[in-house]
Formats: structure tokens, C-alpha cells, sequence
């Protein structure tokens, strides 16, 4: 489902970033904030993982806004009052699997220069999924708790830990005269399910009371314990949170006048003397390998704790280390949280959808009995394609385990119902939307509807293409705006987009419409009467035929007419025109299959020339005026970081420049890695201007976004 960060562009990658920013925004705003998450804590890591992957593969596309750089949420709309947490409260680095640990034990080694043999001490602990909480003391008595909020600024829940009977109100005499415990607020699984069936009560009676109807669907329950006790906690009204079985656990510690202790053991050990509820399962270990052992014994023990975990913590035990070590970001580097896998459950597959997509892919949707995995509902799950559901042998009414993983959509991962002589799912050899045959190529796995521009499924989704950024980039089709337009019957085929003006006052007739939203989609659609020929293609939506595919085309053709005319002649067995089309770097036998495909279809070739009636695309040349290095010879040399040479000069090429070896008075830009020698030196004395890798890929990604291609 992911593409590997090494196949994207620069472009590809910032859009991709900017939605996972957005996104993990708001998935942030949603379970911290309001409590209510949408998407499961191994969706939300998915999306934060891959966050990270991009960051590290485009250092310098990280975003301003970018979520490595937040903890939780800002509490600004909260109704609580605000607390400046004296120090940061932090969040955790990430792990799941041994070798992530094994590399951050090794860093650790490394950052603080300790040889292989030196000792290395670490404590682990269950990971409770609870909400962080800090409580400070001053000489003795508890003054403040307030709840993490961003890291920076937190919301006041001093009345509501007064409920809270694990809190302490009063430490012995003898501790340090300022203390701030951290730990985590957290909810037992049982009082999580009674509070959930007690609300569910409450709104049946209230109803009943009201004579009102009841619908259980409308009763707002908490998602899972965390939740629950975060819901819990930040009440206005702490009378609230008095009715609520919370706990607390002690793990940790923010601004102290004086530590009792030298290693994070001595600390632990001195909370639990001091009255705090500490982890059952706090050990201290002397090697990764205790840690491993650790993370396996908690994790057989998971089941039947009493409370939801999620992974075991690791911290180094020394101080002195801590100290060293300090914090990257948003974490600190003394600390790890070993996840545990994604959770699976059972539950029975009741009906197998297919789905076509923009280009005629039918995907199958197996339909589940909802299951709470990870405290979340599944009720829809991923079969991939034909050949999944024959691995998995999966039919309607099957049991069958499904598991969310990394994955963003949940995935069946066994059949319990297996017998292997029924008669297996029959796939659709048919589109199921405008039943068309649907067959799959030779060698591919995906079966595909031929019906095309007929296929109202791919119909729909091939408009939204046709009008998305980087094709025609019409602003005001949103789409629900395509599918009503469709449904109307306005848009028939791409080019009624340019016939919408005619139908003014019937979109202003519609709901939501006002002059001046139809006036500046009009006006949008009419900016767009001379497009950018590469971009008209690539909206056409092609198989094989991407963006750049698109501009590789025209780079060479200048116009669509002669593209077509050669696809034509290529799919008729002209071996030449194919050879003029393949002639071309990054232009494979399957793109000149696929644009033969589609302009030997009568029905492709009446709506390509229906838009051609609309809109006149201007010759197509190479943009120098928006490429800062077109025209101009480019060298690179030295250690590139986050691509290959040869992708280097891919993208001096398509940027319009000349890649060449070495250095000499005709060499307009040098990009040098680190070792770089004599080329380096050479154009320092010819003068010529020298930038690094992150140089160079502002140039790209400045070209990209300015080229208007
Ligand atoms: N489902 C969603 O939409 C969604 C949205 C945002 C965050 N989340 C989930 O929240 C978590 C991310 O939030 P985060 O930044 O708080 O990170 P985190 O909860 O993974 O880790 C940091 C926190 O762990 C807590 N913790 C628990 N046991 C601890 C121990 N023994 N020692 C030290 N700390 C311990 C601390 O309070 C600390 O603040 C992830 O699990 C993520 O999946 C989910
Ligand atoms: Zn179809």
C-alpha cells in the first residue's frame, strides 16, 4: 500500500508529508484532546512511522508543523486552566522488534563512547496505557497535578487526583522540599467495562424518563480504558472524576530540588517507599538480552493483567547517563518503548464487496461481524485480490482472524473455516458496477473491469483524477461535488466539465451554492482552456502513464496528437512507432501497451476528442524559464546521502540540464557530497558555484513546484 520512500520524488514526498501532518493532527486532536480516537494506536504508529521514514529519506522536506516535533496536544480550548510544567514531560521513542532495540542499545553505547564490555544497566517496566500526569510536591504535600497537554503547558487536575486514592495528598517527612512525581492516570479493564455499561444505563433511563425512543447507537462510550480514564480525569466538574474508579502508577519524575539516588532504580525504589503505587513488574537488567527476556515474560503475562498495556519500557539505569544522554526532539534518548505486535481477533467474514477503482481495479472488501481490536471496531477488512482470497480460502460466513498491523486497513491473517472441498469464492469475471468483463493481465494479480470510460465507478474516480493537483488542478470539485454533478448527468465525460457553464443556474439552484462559489468554479474550470498538454494526459489516467511518464511523453513528442498517432500505429504492430515511443528513457513496453490499450478503445478516442473540442493545449516545450539549472551543465560528485547518482541525474535531466563527469569552464553548477576532491577544488578555482545535497534538492523541489508541470 506504501510506496518505498526511494521511488518517490521530492514533489511526492511533500505531499505526502503534508497529509501525514495533517492527518496525524488530527487524529492527535482527537484522542488526546477529545478522547475519542477514530483509528486504532497501530494505525495512528503506522502513520507516525512512515512520517519518520520520509523525514529521514528528505531531511530538508521536514515540515515546520511536522508531528516529530509535538508531544500530544495543545490544551488551548480546553475548559481546565493551563500549567507551565517546569520541566518538559516527554514522550517516547518507538520499537517493535528486537533489532530496533538491539540499534537503540547500541546508540546508547555509542553516544556515551562505553566499549562493548563496559556495563550497561537498564530497568524495564510495562508500558500502561494510562495518561501521563505530573504531581508536585512542595515540602511534602501535593500543590498541583496537571496532565501532560503538549509537554509544555498541561491542564489543572488538582481537584480531580484528590479522588484518585493511589495519589498520595502527603509524602513523609524527610523527602526533597520540591518533587514532581510522573506517572500515569489509568482505568482496570473492569471498571472501563462497567463505567461503558453504566453509561449505556444512564441514557436508557434518562430516555425513558424523557419518553423519548432510545437508541443504543447514540450513547457516547469511551473507546477503550485510556480513554476512559482520560475522560475521566479532565472534568470541569471533579465530582465527575469522584465516580470514576481511576488509579495511578508512579514511573518516573519531572523538576526535583534534590534525587534520591544515582540510577532510576534507586528512584523507583524511593517512590514506592514514599506511599506511590509503583509497576508490579519493575526489574533492572544488566544486558539487551535482559531486556528481551523481560519484554517476553510481560508480554505472557499480558493477558491476565488487570490493566491494558501496550509494550515495555526501557530506560538506562545510570543517571549520570540520563544526564548524558538527554533528549532529541521530543524524547528522550535514555528511553525506549518496546511496543507489542498488533492485536488480533476473531470474529466471522459475512460478505465479500468488490470495489472498482480509477483504474478498473477490482478490489474485494470482505464485510466482518464488528470486533473490537486494540479497543477499536473493525467491521471492514482488506482481501487485497483474487489471489488472496484463493490463499486464504475465504468464503461468505467464514470464521476467520484478522489482525491490525502496521497496515492502515485491517487484514484477515487465517481462516478458521477452512475445508477444502467446497466450492471456493467465485470472483467476479464481470464488473460489478457496469459489467463489463473483468480479466487480469498476464502476470499480474489484479483483475481489472475493461469497460473504462463506460464504467461509472471509474468514471467518477477518473473525473476527480482528471481535475486533481497535479493534472488539470481545477479547484471546487470536491468529491461529493463529482458525484452529484455525475448522478445529474452533467458530467458524462470529462469535457462536460468545460460545458458546466451552460448549467449556472442549475448548480446555483442545488443546496450549498451561491453566486459567487459557481462564479469561482466557473471561473477555475475556464482558466484551464489551455492546459498544460503533460498534465492533460497524465489526467487521463492511463494506465503506467504517471506524471512523469506524461512529461517524459511530451518532452519529446511537443504535441498529443503525435503521441496518440504513435500509440496507434505501435498497437496496430508498426514496430517502428513503438520504437520511436520505447526510444525513450523510462518509456517500457507497458506504456506503449497501455496508451495502444487506450486509444484503440472507439469509446477512449470519442471522449479524448470530445475534450479536444474544449480545450486547446499549447505546444508543448520544456519550461526553461522555471527550471533554475535548464539549459545549464550540472556535475556531481563526492558522497550522495539520500539518493543514488543516478537519480541525481534523472532529475538534472528532467529539470532541463546536462549532467555531465567531470569539471571544466562549461560546468555551470557543482553539487558536492562529503570526500569531495579534485572536482571540488577545480571548480572552486574556475569560480563555478558549489552547493551540497540539500542544496540541490531545494533546487528540485523549487523547480517542481514553479514548473507548473
Ligand atoms: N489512536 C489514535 O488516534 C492516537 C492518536 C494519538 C496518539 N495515540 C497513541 O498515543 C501514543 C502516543 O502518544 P505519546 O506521545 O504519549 O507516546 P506514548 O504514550 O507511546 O509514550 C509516552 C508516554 O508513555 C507513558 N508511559 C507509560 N508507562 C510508562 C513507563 N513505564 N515509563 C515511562 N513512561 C510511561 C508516559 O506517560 C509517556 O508520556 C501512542 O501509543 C499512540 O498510538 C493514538
Ligand atoms: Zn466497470
Amino acid at each position: 500500500m506504501m510506496t518505498d520512500t526511494a521511488n518517490l520524488t521530492e514533489a511526492e514526498a511533500a505531499n505526502e508529508l503534508m497529509r501525514l501532518a495533517k492527518a496525524i493532527a488530527k487524529h492527535d486532536r482527537l484522542y488526546h484532546a477529545e478522547d475519542s480516537p477514530e483509528i486504532s494506536d497501530a494505525e495512528y504508529d503506522a502513520l507516525v512511522r512512515r512520517n519518520a521514514e520520509l523525514e529521514e529519506a528528505f531531511p530538508h522536506l521536514v515540515r515546520e508543523d511536522s508531528p516529530s516535533k509535538k508531544v500530544g496536544h495543545a490544551v488551548a480550548a480546553s475548559p481546565l486552566s493551563k500549567v507551565t510544567h517546569e520541566v518538559r514531560m516527554m514522550s517516547l521513542d518507538n520499537a517493535f522488534s528486537a533489532e530496533e532495540v538491539e540499534e537503540w542499545a547500541a546508540r546508547v553505547r555509542r553516544y556515551l563512547a562505553l566499549p562493548e564490555d563496559d556495563p550497561l544497566a537498564f530497568t524495564a517496566e510495562d508500558k500502561i496505557d494510562g495518561l501521563s500526569c505530573s504531581l508536585r510536591y512542595e515540602d511534602g504535600v501535593l500543590v498541583r497535578a496537571a496532565t501532560r497537554g503538549d509537554g509544555q503547558v498541561g491542564e489543572d487536575v488538582t481537584p480531580n487526583v484528590g479522588h484518585i486514592a493511589d495519589i498520595p495528598q502527603q509524602l513523609p517527612k524527610g523527602v526533597p522540599a520540591v518533587f514532581e512525581v510522573r506517572g500515569e492516570v489509568y482505568m482496570e479493564r473492569a471498571a472501563f467495562a462497567d463505567l461503558n455499561a453504566r453509561l449505556m444505563e444512564d441514557a436508557r433511563a434518562a430516555a425513558e424518563d424523557k419518553g423519548e425512543d432510545f437508541d443504543p447507537a447514540k450513547v457516547r462510550q469511551f473507546a477503550n480504558p485510556r480513554n476512559a480514564a482520560a475522560g475521566s480525569l479532565r472534568q470541569k466538574d471533579a465530582s465527575v472524576t469522584a465516580k470514576r474508579p481511576l488509579r495511578f502508577w508512579a514511573h518516573g519524575w519531572g523538576a526535583v530540588s534534590d534525587v534520591p539516588g544515582e540510577t532510576q532504580e534507586d528512584v523507583v525504589e524511593a517512590l514506592r517507599r514514599w506511599g506511590f503505587p509503583i509497576s508490579p513488574l519493575f526489574t533492572r537488567v544488566e544486558s539487551v538480552e535482559g531486556l528481551l527476556a523481560q519484554y517476553d515474560r510481560i508480554g505472557k503475562a499480558r493477558p491476565d493483567l488487570p490493566y491494558e498495556i501496550d509494550g515495555v519500557v526501557y530506560k538506562v539505569d545510570r543517571l549520570d547517563y540520563q544526564q548524558r544522554l538527554g533528549f532529541v526532539a521530543k524524547a528522550p534518548r535514555w528511553a525506549l518503548a518496546h511496543k507489542f505486535p498488533a492485536e488480533r481477533a476473531e470474529t466471522v467474514l459475512e460478505a465479500i464487496d468488490i470495489q472498482v477503482g480509477r483504474t478498473g481495479k477490482l478490489t474485494p472488501v470482505g464485510r466482518l461481524a464488528p470486533v473490537l481490536v486494540g479497543g477499536v471496531t473493525v467491521t471492514n477488512v482488506t482481501l487485497h485480490n483474487r489471489d488472496e482470497i484463493a490463499r486464504l480460502g475465504v468464503r461468505p460466513g467464514d470464521r476467520v482472524v484478522i489482525q491490525r498491523a502496521g497496515d492502515v486497513i485491517p487484514q484477515v491473517v487465517e481462516n478458521l473455516t477452512r475445508e477444502e472441498t467446497r466450492e471456493p469464492f467465485h470472483f467476479p469475471d464481470h464488473c460489478p458496477r457496469c459489467g463489463s468483463e473483468a480479466v487480469a493481465e498476464e502476470g499480474e494479480v489484479d483483475v481489472r473491469c475493461t469497460g473504462g470510460l463506460i464504467c461509472p465507478a471509474q468514471r467518477t474516480q477518473r473525473l476527480e483524477h482528471f481535475v486533481s493537483r497535479k493534472a488539470l488542478d481545477i479547484d471546487g470539485f470536491g468529491t461529493k461535488t463529482i458525484a452529484q454533478f455525475f448522478e445529474l448527468g452533467w458530467l458524462e465525460s470529462p469535457a462536460d466539465i468545460f460545458r458546466l457553464k451552460q448549467r449556472r443556474s442549475d448548480i446555483l439552484a442545488l443546496e450549498g451554492w451561491q453566486d459567487k462559489s459557481v462564479d469561482n468554479l466557473l471561473a477555475a474550470v475556464e482558466n484551464r482552456r489551455e492546459p498544460d498538454a503533460a498534465r492533460l494526459l497524465f489526467g487521463l489516467g492511463i494506465r503506467h502513464v504517471g506524471e512523469v511518464t506524461a512529461r517524459d511523453l511530451l518532452k519529446n513528442f511537443h504535441e498529443l496528437r503525435v503521441i496518440r498517432d504513435l500509440a496507434q500505429r505501435a498497437r496496430a504492430g508498426d514496430e517502428e512507432a513503438a520504437g520511436e515511443l520505447t526510444a525513450i528513457d523510462g518509456i517500457g513496453p507497458s506504456v506503449v501497451e497501455a496508451l495502444g490499450d487506450f486509444f484503440h478503445e472507439p469509446h477512449n478516442v470519442a471522449v479524448w476528442e470530445d475534450i479536444l473540442s474544449q480545450v486547446s493545449p499549447p505546444r508543448y516545450e520544456v519550461e526553461t524559464l522555471d527550471s533554475p539549472v535548464a539549459g545549464k551543465t550540472v556535475v556531481f560528485t563526492g558522497k550522495l546521502e539520500t539518493m543514488s547518482r543516478d537519480e541525481a541525474k534523472a532529475q538534472a535531466e528532467r529539470l532541463g540540464a546536462k549532467a555531465a563527469g567531470s569539471v571544466s569552464a562549461k560546468t555551470d553548477l557543482l553539487v558536492a557530497g562529503p570526500g569531495a576532491g579534485s572536482k571540488l577544488k577545480k571548480a572552486e578555482e574556475l569560480g563555478i558555484e558549489v552547493v551540497d545535497e540539500a542544496g540541490w534538492a531545494v533546487i528540485v523541489a523549487r523547480a517542481d513546484a514553479g514548473a507548473g508541470v
